[in-house]
């Protein structure tokens, strides 16, 4: 334990957007220290000169990756890793008595042969792996409470599974069909130097990538299934829109009641999201902005009904970077450690 009661925490893969981004919110966390950055490429530089606008703020020198040290420091790590690394670190943390929440893909999939089908790689952890939970908490509250070890989710799955769970937990909606339409701004693809993340190639561009192969339509269909109790596809599109941060996905599908009206849907998702603190379900005919969900935790959901279609369409947005994966990271060790689920964690973002 540190000071004070506050426990001591890491993070692997401090440096990328996602590591700083955990960062910044742990620094302010009334019940945790941190005590640990790690990283590759970065170890041995201060995590100020990675980061300058810190200086003063993190007094921290990224270290290399030593798992026997780590875990004799921290209670709780973060894995904040390309995918295919974690699953390489997490069992002997979790052997020498660490919490370890993965922000990677690699311990969000119940059935690992779905994992190396999209992922690749040779899973030889697969006893470990079977004790993973799934880090959505408004859908594995309970389980994530009990868990050593959380398989946090992709962005654009948190984004999408917050919108289509109500529909499909209540079997509201035609089975296999959803089409969720999602963009997301650059950061969503990391620090590391990729051409379609310049300026100068998104900047006044969108456009679609991975049609119909992107690697989040497992993992959103294995949580639609088990929310459904039988298998589901789902149709997703992801693009890549000019601004740094923030998703929205709007998903469409046809209503097996017909005679359902926008205000009944609003009233299924607010009962629905009743103590999920993190979900905001707007009003009748509001749909939500990116805007709003820039720099907090919060998941903005509107839901609209077309007579004429006979579908539903649900608006989801979020800040990729803090509900899509820092923010619901620390959303789990909170309820891992007993916590408020909410401590630590913006409120309110940019937003006017
Ligand atoms: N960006 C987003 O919106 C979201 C990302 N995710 C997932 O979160 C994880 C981190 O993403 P993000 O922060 O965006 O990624 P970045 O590319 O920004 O950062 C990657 C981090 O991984 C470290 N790293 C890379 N290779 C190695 C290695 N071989 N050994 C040890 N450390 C290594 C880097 O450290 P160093 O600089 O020291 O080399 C860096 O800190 C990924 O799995 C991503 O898919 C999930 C949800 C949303
Ligand atoms: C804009 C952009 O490039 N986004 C990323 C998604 C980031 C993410 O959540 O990836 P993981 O599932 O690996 O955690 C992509 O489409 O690959």
């Amino acid at each position: 334990m540190g000071d004070l009661g506050r426990v001591p925490v890491g993070i692997i893969g401090a440096s990328g957007y996602g590591g700083v981004q955990l960062v910044r919110l742990l620094m302010d966390h009334p019940r945790v220290e941190l005590v640990y950055l790690g990283g590759e490429s970065s170890a041995g530089k201060p995590f100020s000169d990675l980061y300058p606008h810190l200086v003063n703020l993190v007094d921290l020198i990224v270290e290399p990756i030593d798992l026997e040290k780590i875990a004799a420091r921290c209670q709780a790590v973060f894995l904040s890793l390309p995918n295919g690394l974690a699953y390489q670190i997490a069992p002997e943390l979790l052997a020498k008595g660490c919490k370890v929440l993965d922000l990677s893909a690699d311990y969000r999939f119940t059935d690992l042969d779905t994992y190396t089908t999209w992922y690749g790689g040779d899973r030889h952890d697969r006893e470990v792996a079977s004790t993973a939970v799934y880090g959505l908490p408004e859908l594995y509250r309970d389980r994530i409470a009990q868990s050593q070890l959380i398989g946090c989710p992709g962005c654009y799955p948190t984004a999408s599974l917050l919108a289509l769970s109500p529909l499909l937990k209540q079997g509201l909606i035609v089975p296999d069909t959803a089409i969720i339409d999602a963009k997301s701004g650059t950061s969503g693809g990391g620090r590391q130097g990729k051409i379609n993340l310049l300026l100068a190639e998104a900047d006044n561009s969108l456009g679609a990538y991975n049609v119909g192969r992107h690697r989040h339509t497992p993992e959103i269909e294995q949580i639609c299934s088990d929310l459904a109790g039988h298998e589901v596809t789902v149709q997703f599109t992801p693009h890549l829109i000019p601004m740094v941060r923030g998703i929205l996905a709007t998903v469409y599908a046809t209503l097996r009641d017909p005679g359902l009206v926008r205000e009944d849907l609003v009233t299924i998702y607010t009962a629905f999201y009743r103590g999920a603190p993190w979900v905001k379900v707007l009003s009748s005919g509001v749909y939500p902005q990116t805007k709003w969900a820039c720099g907090n935790n919060n998941c903005y959901i509107g839901v609209e009904v077309d007579a004429r279609t006979g579908r539903i369409i649900v608006m989801s947005a979020i800040d990729n970077l803090i509900k899509g994966q820092s923010g619901q990271a620390i959303q789990c060790l909170n309820l891992m450690m007993g916590w408020e689920e909410t401590l630590g964690l913006p409120q309110l973002g940019f937003y006017p």
